[in-house]
């Protein structure tokens, strides 16, 4: 009963979407048709060698053509280039300089793909990539929220933070009530604070640190731990996290995919594991769901690093990645009708020997 009101909710919306023909709707089915896809190959934001491979592993599985094969018209950006820069001793983070500039060019590209009209599509990379996803997506367009799905909330301050990693804690950077409480850092001087409290959702967290769970409290963040989520079940959650950012579902959706909100039993090859995830099922329905709001403008996916694990663990997480991605542009579990498939007639049709008990034959219908 429950799903049946919930689906009914989106189509609801979804229609009223489409009714009203607005600018911001038109623009919505437009760019559903195009995907900016952008690699982020950066590892400066933690300290794990390896996830600067995320990007050329997806490829390998085929992430583009198989977007492409799902009707995509899919305009790759290719994977930025980050200079290394050798002199870049900590300050109050660790690799200031680099994940300055690497996140600067994050938010430049993803500024240009969401102006020319595309859903963007960052695969990662570590997450402090998406200080410049989501600093760049409102750049190019007002009014953005933020589902954030991950095993932690990274929005530690710079002095909150026990590990000096800035993917841990890219959010403080981008939300308005934290500036004060944020240090000068070198080449993080560009980055304007573009979004509030009020228009983050967080799903999947289980690994809170305590300046983390104080800022949430205080700030009265939106967040659905991994205990409400079995307390209430996904659907419930994902719902109530869509209401929270989204309740005239009217604005468009950045989603960052933290592939560690996954239990690791699906994705073990990431930089910081937490047992007791989020189902494959969970995920899924989350991507599923969000991708049939028609909202989503930017879909951020990180932390697959391809050096951790047996092959088998790789091969594993970059399945899932890959899967969750394509859910979040539409395919579903339950198949996708597709309005040009023709059942394949053979040439020559058997033969039945009582003729008129064959329904189709006798009304002619083409299925
Ligand atoms: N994007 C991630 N995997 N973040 C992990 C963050 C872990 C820890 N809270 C920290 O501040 O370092
Ligand atoms: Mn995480
Ligand atoms: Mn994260």
């Amino acid at each position: 009963m429950a799903t049946k009101k919930c689906v009914n909710l989106f189509s609801k919306h979804l229609k009223n979407t489409f009714d009203k023909q607005t600018k911001r709707c038109l623009q919505t089915k437009y760019s559903s048709k195009d995907i900016g896809f952008l690699g982020v190959p950066f590892a400066a934001g933690q300290s794990r060698g390896g996830v600067e491979h995320g990007p050329a592993a997806l490829r390998d599985a085929g992430i583009v053509q198989k977007l492409g094969y799902m009707g995509f018209n899919v305009h790759d950006y290719g994977d930025l280039k980050f200079d290394h820069i050798f002199h870049d001793p900590p300050d109050i983070v660790k690799n200031p300089r680099s994940v300055g500039q690497g996140a600067y060019q994050v938010s430049e590209a993803v500024k240009d793909i969401i102006s020319a009209g595309h859903c963007g599509l960052t695969i990662g990379g570590d997450h402090s990539l998406s200080i410049g996803t989501v600093h760049g997506h409102c750049q190019a367009e007002e009014n953005v929220c933020l589902i954030w799905v991950d095993a932690h909330a990274d929005i530690n301050t710079p002095l909150t933070s026990a590990t000096g990693n800035v993917h841990g804690m890219c959010l403080s950077f981008v939300v308005h009530e934290l500036q004060e409480y944020i240090p000068d850092i070198v080449d993080f001087d560009w980055i304007q604070p573009c979004i509030s409290a009020k228009d983050i959702a967080y799903i999947g967290l289980r690994d809170l640190d305590p300046g983390e769970r104080h800022i949430i409290e205080k700030l009265g963040i939106s967040c659905y731990t991994t205990h409400e989520i079995d307390h209430f079940g996904i659907e419930y959650v994902l719902k109530k996290s869509i209401e929270a950012v989204n309740p005239n579902m009217d604005r468009p959706m950045h989603l960052s995919y933290d592939i560690d909100s996954l239990d690791p039993a699906i994705s073990p090859s990431t930089g910081t594991p937490v047992p007791g995830g989020l189902t494959i099922r969970e995920g899924m329905y989350i991507a599923e769901e969000l991708a049939q709001t028609g909202l989503l403008h930017h879909i951020d996916l990180v932390e697959v690093n391809p050096l951790i694990g047996t092959k088998r663990d790789q091969n594993l997480t970059i399945f899932t990645a890959s899967e969750i991605i394509q859910a979040c542009f539409g395919k579903r579990r339950r198949g996708n009708v597709d309005p040009n498939y023709k059942l394949p007639i053979p040439e020559k049709p058997r033969k039945i020997l009582s003729p008129s008990r064959t329904m189709n034959e006798k009304k002619k219908v083409h299925i």
